[in-house]
């Protein structure tokens, strides 16, 4: 990355690649992945579709690269599992109870996670949809509780917490409403602190502002245009323009018309190999080759709220999507911190732990707040 691409008021002491390069003993919750058992052949294919969902950019690939982008669209949309594996991906099947004993309940094993905070400074890292909001079809109503809302601002009152999220920043910010928060958005490519200034940091107070895909500005306003001109007779389909990334929704697209879909963006993206593709919950998001994520920008702010090469910290990252994988990957990777999955069907993920949806999310952060002022009055 070069210098030109850092637009920031203040730079972190550290480098990412020092971040990263942090080792500590795996936590006492740590769990290996675990082995497929007795998981039929099917689920192991969807989960290599599951997890197959980068396709590179438009560049080559002709009917097989087609194929395997519809492939993926039903593979990242649970609904449309074929019937032989929703068996085992159902909420209620056995095998969802076998994946929740590899990935607990956060709510059920909440004193055990917080005496793993013992003498830590917890940071909260919060994906928007899907976790603080249901998903809905209209992007644009994607509205979070007043009661999440309030939960959030008491979290972030006692612990530095962050929103990350694949939405443009202003966009996620106008719908948390909180100005005390760091936002993360465009996954992670576009930064901010707090605009009163950070507080509970370790380090002195730093103003920050991150925007490493700036230079792909022009290109994404480029390519937008272009995909909101050439899917506009799909009915259904939305095209957002997510500042430095693009999502192209088909969560309202009828089924028989994806392939069609499918054809239009990789059309358009042919021209474009600095441009990548991956899936999330029915929408196809497009974004800079650049190697940044979700995982990346947890890593920055926790440098940059001074806790890096530090063991007194203890990172919660919740989230729903595949691009939040990152992030968990990064926490299991240091051995520091956990991930937390929201989900209510069984998913390969790198999350230590899980909620079934925004709901339990609400009641995690209540928890965690009553826990932390029960402790802080001396109890
Ligand atoms: O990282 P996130 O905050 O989870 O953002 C990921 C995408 O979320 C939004 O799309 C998803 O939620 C919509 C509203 O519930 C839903 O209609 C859509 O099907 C989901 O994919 C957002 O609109 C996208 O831009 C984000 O990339």
């Amino acid at each position: 990355m070069t210098r030109q691409n850092m637009v920031m008021q203040e730079q972190p002491t550290l480098t990412i690649a020092a971040a990263a390069a942090i080792t500590e003993s795996p936590s006492p919750f740590f769990r290996p992945p675990l082995r497929a058992t007795g998981a039929a052949a099917t689920y192991a294919r969807h989960k290599k579709l599951l997890s197959r969902t980068d396709l590179g950019g438009g560049g080559g690939g002709g009917a097989r690269r087609a194929t395997s982008w519809i492939e993926s669209m039903k593979a990242s949309s649970p609904s449309q599992l074929s019937p032989a594996a929703a068996p085992v991906l159902a909420t209620h099947g056995e095998d969802y109870d076998g994946w929740v004993k590899r990935h607990p309940s956060a709510l059920h094993n909440f004193d055990e996670l917080m005496a793993a905070s013992k003498g830590k400074q917890i940071v909260m890292f919060l994906d928007y949809d899907g976790t603080l909001s249901p998903i809905v079809d209209d992007p644009d109503r994607a509205y979070m509780s007043d009661e999440m809302r309030e939960a959030v601002r008491d979290a972030a009152s006692l612990f530095p917490t962050a929103i990350v999220s694949g939405r443009c920043r202003e966009k996620v910010s106008s719908f948390v409403k909180l100005s005390e928060l760091y936002y993360a958005g465009s996954h992670g490519m576009d930064i901010k602190g707090p605009n009163d200034g950070p507080k509970h940091t370790k380090a002195k107070a730093k103003a920050v502002l991150f925007q490493p895909a700036s230079e792909f500005l022009p290109m994404v306003d480029e390519v937008y245009k272009s995909l909101v001109e050439s899917t506009k007779s799909i009915p259904g389909s939305r095209v957002e323009n997510n500042k430095f990334c693009i999502s192209v929704h088909f969560r309202c697209v009828d089924e028989k018309k994806w392939s069609l879909l499918a054809e239009r963006v990789r059309t358009v993206l042919k021209d474009y190999p600095k441009l990548r593709l991956t899936h999330g919950r029915k929408v196809l998001e497009i974004r800079p080759t650049i190697k940044w994520d979700k995982g990346k920008a947890l890593e920055f702010l926790l440098q940059s709220l001074g806790f890096d090469d530090c063991n007194d910290v203890l990172p919660l990252y919740i989230g729903d999507d595949r691009t939040d994988e990152d992030a968990f990957k990064v926490l299991r990777d240091r051995g520091q911190g956990y991930g937390i999955l929201v989900s209510k069907i069984a998913k390969e993920t790198s999350a230590s732990f899980s909620l079934r949806e925004p709901a339990e999310v609400l009641e995690f952060l209540c928890r965690l707040v009553e826990w932390k002022q029960f402790r802080a009055d001396g109890k």
